[in-house]
Formats: C-alpha cells, sequence, structure tokens
C-alpha cells in the first residue's frame, strides 16, 4: 500500500494548467522530494493532497482515503513554509494549544520539543526565537499524533547548515518509524543526499523522478576537471589543454563526456608536471535539473 498515490492528476486556474497529469505515489518510510522553480505547481499539489482544493481531474488516494476525509487529516500532517505562531506565547504553551485541538495531552508537550532540539527554549517566549527555532515550534506541531504522512512546504528554507542537519536527521528517523514524507525544496544539493527519490515538476508537468544516480545518467552530464596550473606553468598547461577553458579563479576546466573521463585522466595523468592540484567537479543537482527542465520547456506545444 502507498501513504499517497496520485494518477493523472490536473488542476486548471481558468487558463492556466498548474498541474496536468501528475502521477507518481510515495510509500511508507520514504522521503520524497518536490523540485520545481517558482510556479511548477509544487503548492497546489500539496494544496490537493490536503484536501484544501479539489483536483480538475485525476485521482488521488491519501493513506487509502479521499484527501480531505476524517481518515486522510487524522493520518496526515503538514509544515507551511512561512509557519506564524502568537509571539506572545511560549514554545510549550502554543505546542499545548496544538494538542488540545487534537485532543491529544498537554503532557506531550515537553517531548516534543525535545524531539526537536527546543527542550531549552520551550519556555521562552516565540517572539525571542530565531527563525530556525520557530520553524521547529512548526515541526513539534507536525509532529503531534505521530502522522504516517509528512507533506512539508520548503522545510528547510531560513535554517543554518546546523539546524538542517538536525532536521533531516530527524526525518530520518520518522522515515525509519514508516512515516512517508514529501516535501518540497529549492535546496537541490540539499536534498540529493537526504532524500530516496526525487519527482520534478517543470510548468505543471512531471518532467523526471528518480533517484540522484538515475536523473544524473539521463540528463548525460560532461565530467568536468578543474586543473591548478604549477608556478609559472599557467602558459604551459593552456598549451597543454587547448580544448579547456580558462576559469577566474585560474584554473582551468576541462569538461569531457562520461564515456571520455578515463582517456581525459590519462592526460591529466601525463601532464601532472605542470599541475599543482586537479579536481573532479562532480555534476550538481542543479546541472541536471536545469538540464531536463530547459529540455521540457523546449518540448514545442507543451506550454498551456
Ligand atoms: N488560486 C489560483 N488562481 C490562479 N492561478 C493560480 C492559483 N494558484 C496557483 N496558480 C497558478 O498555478 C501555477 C502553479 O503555482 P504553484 O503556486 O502551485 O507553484 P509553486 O511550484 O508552488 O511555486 P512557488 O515555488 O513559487 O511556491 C502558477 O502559474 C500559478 O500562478
Amino acid at each position: 500500500m502507498s501513504s499517497l498515490t496520485l494518477s493523472r492528476l490536473t488542476r486548471r486556474f481558468g487558463a492556466v494548467s498548474a498541474l496536468e497529469n501528475v502521477s507518481f505515489t510515495v510509500a511508507p518510510g520514504e522521503r520524497v522530494a518536490l523540485l520545481g522553480h517558482n510556479g511548477a505547481g509544487k503548492s497546489t499539489l500539496m494544496k490537493i493532497v490536503l484536501g484544501l482544493i479539489p483536483a480538475t481531474s485525476g485521482e488521488i488516494r491519501v493513506l487509502d482515503a479521499a484527501p480531505g476525509s476524517a481518515a486522510a487529516r487524522a493520518g496526515t500532517a503538514y509544515l507551511p513554509e512561512n509557519v506564524a505562531f502568537h509571539p506572545a506565547l511560549t514554545g510549550r504553551e502554543q505546542i499545548r494549544a496544538y494538542l488540545a485541538l487534537r485532543g491529544a495531552p498537554a503532557r506531550q508537550a515537553g517531548d516534543l520539543l525535545a524531539r526537536v532540539g527546543l527542550a531549552d527554549a520551550a519556555d521562552r517566549r516565540i517572539g525571542t526565537y530565531s527563525k530556525g527555532m520557530r520553524q521547529r515550534v512548526g515541526l513539534a506541531q507536525a509532529l503531534i499524533g505521530q502522522p504516517r504522512l509528512l507533506v512539508m512546504d520548503e522545510p528547510t528554507s531560513g535554517l543554518d547548515p546546523v539546524s538542517r542537519r538536525e532536521f533531516y536527521a530527524l526525518l530520518d528517523d520518522l522515515a525509519a518509524a514508516g512515516a512517508a514524507i514529501l516535501l518540497s525544496s529549492h535546496a537541490l544539493t540539499e536534498v540529493e543526499a537526504r532524500t530516496d527519490r526525487m519527482v520534478i515538476l517543470s510548468h505543471g508537468q512531471l518532467v523526471a523522478q528518480g533517484t540522484m544516480a538515475e536523473l544524473r545518467d539521463r540528463a548525460a552530464l560532461p565530467v568536468v576537471f578543474a586543473l591548478v596550473p604549477g608556478a609559472g606553468q599557467a602558459g604551459a598547461l593552456a598549451a597543454a589543454f587547448p580544448d579547456a577553458a580558462a576559469s577566474p579563479d585560474g584554473t582551468l576546466r576541462l569538461s569531457v563526456p562520461q564515456d571520455g573521463k578515463i582517456a581525459a585522466l590519462s592526460r591529466v595523468a601525463a601532464a601532472q608536471a605542470m599541475l599543482a592540484d586537479v579536481d573532479i567537479i562532480p555534476p550538481s543537482l542543479e546541472d541536471i535539473y536545469s538540464r531536463i527542465s530547459r529540455r521540457d520547456v523546449d518540448v514545442p506545444g507543451v506550454a498551456a
């Protein structure tokens, strides 16, 4: 059984097709990242999953129930991008208020706040919290009632690297306990390491989905070597690699197709007397993302 199933989901706003025939699933214990530029349809998709707006056509099942139904809502938690809390309440008071709304015991507040690293700040006013701390209050709220599906809209925006790492560690625990997680993000290099699968939306269409390795293959990106010349060797190195491009940091960038990697390595080894250092720059998800989505944009007839 999947926790979330979308099948040919379409949503139109007048002439605008916010989502067009989008199909994918999220299984229990799976972390799926929803990626796309502004306006790609991520928020619209999340709103439909939460039962806030209906789809124009297609099918959607949330925890084997209709979106917005009592069964779906009971097992689903949502973390909005900008969580707003009452600044005069303490973290503990705010979480207690949410617990009361859910009919859960107020004494769980301490546990929930500790899980998100706010034990020490629990009795301070939220007005004194940093953005990252407010985001954690939102996360504590989302953990009430042990949700089986977590829907998160750009959950790490505004978090510092340490808070991000802690956030993903918490997600790992939740997924290991069987929760399904759907999160949207613009931070591509971040989700590549921390999710199981990525779903890429462009102009409301699903243009690619898969693991990082699958997406890399699909985009067929070149391998890039950064060649750092040794002292006084810049000219000789440039002459030995006329096919490389000079980069503003003084390195030469040699770009070769995946299947030319080994041959390029022997050329680099042969030039070692001229080199101070060599790096292979791995393709980022940003590169992959822009290749794939640009290709999609170039397909005639895609625009609404
Ligand atoms: N209520 C609405 N009425 C009209 N058009 C809408 C409405 N909501 C969304 N849209 C349009 O649908 C498309 C998808 O928007 P959506 O907000 O889902 O994108 P997004 O991927 O979440 O973008 P962002 O990253 O900026 O949040 C956009 O073209 C948007 O203008």
